[in-house]
């Protein structure tokens, strides 16, 4: 292991990746479509960000999204991964082994976003751990998932920097590299099905960048299925991609495999006049740059001709009108070939293709043992401020200027006693207050970890209102075990149709028969959750 670690530093040979089997999933996606919804103070706006995205990839394969800037690689990624944002409308088909998406599939899907959300103060060894400890299904034992994380840590190539704190802003801690490695080990550390990067190399110098695609590709050769976006990459780092989407302002410019973008382009006329990174080249193409680009005749008639009496010289086509011929080859060259392709049915049993939408959740720990792992984790990452010696003088300092405002104070008069009333007080509300306030300024600061683990599943973000079996009282016998969704039991087992959102059941406890509803408000044990049930 030590060796494919060191290969992998040498950037020479390919690390193995997962021992045990990774589920196939084939992503298929069709004519997607996206618009946002800007609300004014009067009026409401609909600005298209995706039309009509079609194409697919299979386990094994690494499937590249590029564009100019503002394109809508973000936008596609995260609807592929089933992360929408809520102001935004999508249309179209997203399937996953020919199914579509279901929140069971969060466990098989991971997401590697654009900023690197991770603890500063926390090593590379500890941001693993905690990560398998609160991933890993409940069946592995505490010393099986440290195993685990630090397979990770040799499996990228981290050995080196395991005890180095990851830094931020204000602390020195590993490079870039190693931090996007960091990411990227948070998430295939639950071995998922498929992984979603969004910009992995963006920041690095080329052969860190040239590294990090080296690794999507071991991995997707381990059985993932790896879909990433990317910027502006060097030519060898392009050559390492099995399938490109090219896009421009939204629309779908190239699908197909990466080693036959230049032909495709060549075929519909576009060419390189000098010897260019074929993907700067396309990046030009789709950002309507055709500055050292030949373009075919069809596209040089469009132009208005200029300056008659100079004798007929020729305009450049602008942006727009590239843009459009593009979008116009491609639409009536592939895209009805493509579709095609995507209506084959998906080359695996109906039992493995359906395994992946298991209801069956096994990940995570019990809402206790969350709770201590976060707690630890927590008290590490903040105990640099804590235990500053900013925080310890200001105690320090409050402590000696109370002690001299109350110096001999004579508690045998009232008005000593009373002195020292208004000592205790000033106590009492400054230790009150000092923590919470405290508190309060914490939460925005892990406010983003809070999302991201919250978006992978990975928190226990459930409120359990428990019942026995046969109770008919919903106002008795409850209690609440975690944060987020809500169980209610009934009599003869779980019913569908009471809720659209009821959606998942299990025997948490013998003899308690429980549903739970996801709802995104952070845990309350709220009653009227109980009068909302439907009769028995
Ligand atoms: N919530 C939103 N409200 C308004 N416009 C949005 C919203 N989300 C995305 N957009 C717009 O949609 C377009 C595509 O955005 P997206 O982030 O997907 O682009 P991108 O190709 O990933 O860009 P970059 O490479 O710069 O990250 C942009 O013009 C962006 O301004």
């Amino acid at each position: 292991m030590v060796d494919a670690a060191e290969d992998l530093e040498v950037g020479m040979r390919k690390p193995k990746f997962q021992t045990e089997p990774t589920l196939p999933i084939f992503l298929k996606f069709r004519d997607v479509t996206s618009k946002v919804i800007i609300k004014g103070m009067t009026s409401t706006e609909e600005k298209d960000i995706l039309n009509g995205i079609s194409g697919s990839v299979d386990p094994g394969e690494v499937l590249a999204l590029m564009g100019p800037s503002g394109s809508g690689k973000t936008t596609l990624l995260n609807l592929l991964g089933g992360r929408l944002n809520r102001p935004t409308v999508g249309g179209g088909s997203i399937t996953y082994n020919d199914g579509p998406y279901s929140k069971f599939l969060k466990s098989r899907i991971g997401f590697v976003t654009q900023d690197d959300i991770l603890f500063p103060h926390l090593t590379v060894k500890e941001t693993l751990t905690y990560a398998a400890l609160l991933r890993l299904p409940k069946t592995l034992t505490k010393e099986q998932k440290q195993k685990r994380a630090i397979e990770v840590i040799y499996e990228l190539g981290l050995e080196r920097c395991q005890d180095t704190m990851i830094g931020g802003p204000f602390v020195h801690g590993v490079s870039g590299g190693e931090r996007k490695r960091v990411c990227i080990g948070n998430e295939i550390i639950i071995n998922p099905s498929i992984l979603f990067l969004d910009e992995p190399t963006s920041g690095l110098d080329s052969t860190t960048a040239l590294k990090t695609v080296q690794l999507l590709q071991d991995m997707a050769v381990g059985g993932k299925t790896v879909v990433t976006t990317i910027h502006q990459p060097s030519s060898r780092l392009f050559h390492k991609f099995d399938k490109l989407i090219l896009l421009g302002k939204g629309s779908l410019l190239y699908f197909g495999k990466s080693s036959e973008a230049m032909l495709y382009f060549s075929s519909i006329g576009c060419n390189p006049l000098i010897a260019m990174n074929p993907a700067e080249f396309l990046l030009d193409l789709a950002n309507g740059n055709i500055n050292d680009v030949s373009v075919p005749s069809e596209l040089e008639d469009k132009v208005q001709i200029g300056n008659s009496d100079a004798g007929k010289k020729r305009r450049k086509p602008s942006p727009a009108v590239v843009h459009e011929f593009l979008v116009e080859a491609y639409e009536t060259r592939v895209a009805d070939k493509e579709k095609k392709k995507l209506m084959v049915p998906t080359p695996l049993d109906e039992e493995v293709k359906t395994k992946v939408f298991s209801r069956k959740r096994q990940w995570g720990a019990s809402w206790w043992q969350q709770y201590t792992i976060l707690l630890c984790r927590g008290i590490k990452e903040r105990r640099h401020d804590y235990f500053s010696w900013l925080r310890i003088t200001q105690v320090l300092s409050t402590a000696i200027i109370l002690g001299l405002l109350w110096w001999k104070s004579d508690s045998n008069s009232l008005k000593g006693l009373q002195d020292q009333a208004g000592l205790l007080f000033f106590i009492a509300v400054f230790w009150g207050f000092f923590p919470v306030f405290t508190a309060i300024f914490t939460f925005p600061q892990e406010r983003a970890m809070l999302s991201k683990e919250r978006a992978a599943d990975m928190l226990e973000n459930e409120c359990c209102f428990l019942f026995p079996n046969h109770a008919h009282d919903f106002s008795q016998h409850c209690c609440c075990l975690g944060t987020r969704t809500s169980y209610w039991s009934y009599p003869d087992g779980p019913k569908e149709g009471h809720n659209s959102s009821f959606s998942y059941c299990d025997d948490l406890h013998a003899g308690w028969r429980v549903f739970c509803k996801e709802s995104p408000s952070i845990c309350i044990l709220d009653p009227l959750y109980v009068f909302q049930l439907p009769h028995l």
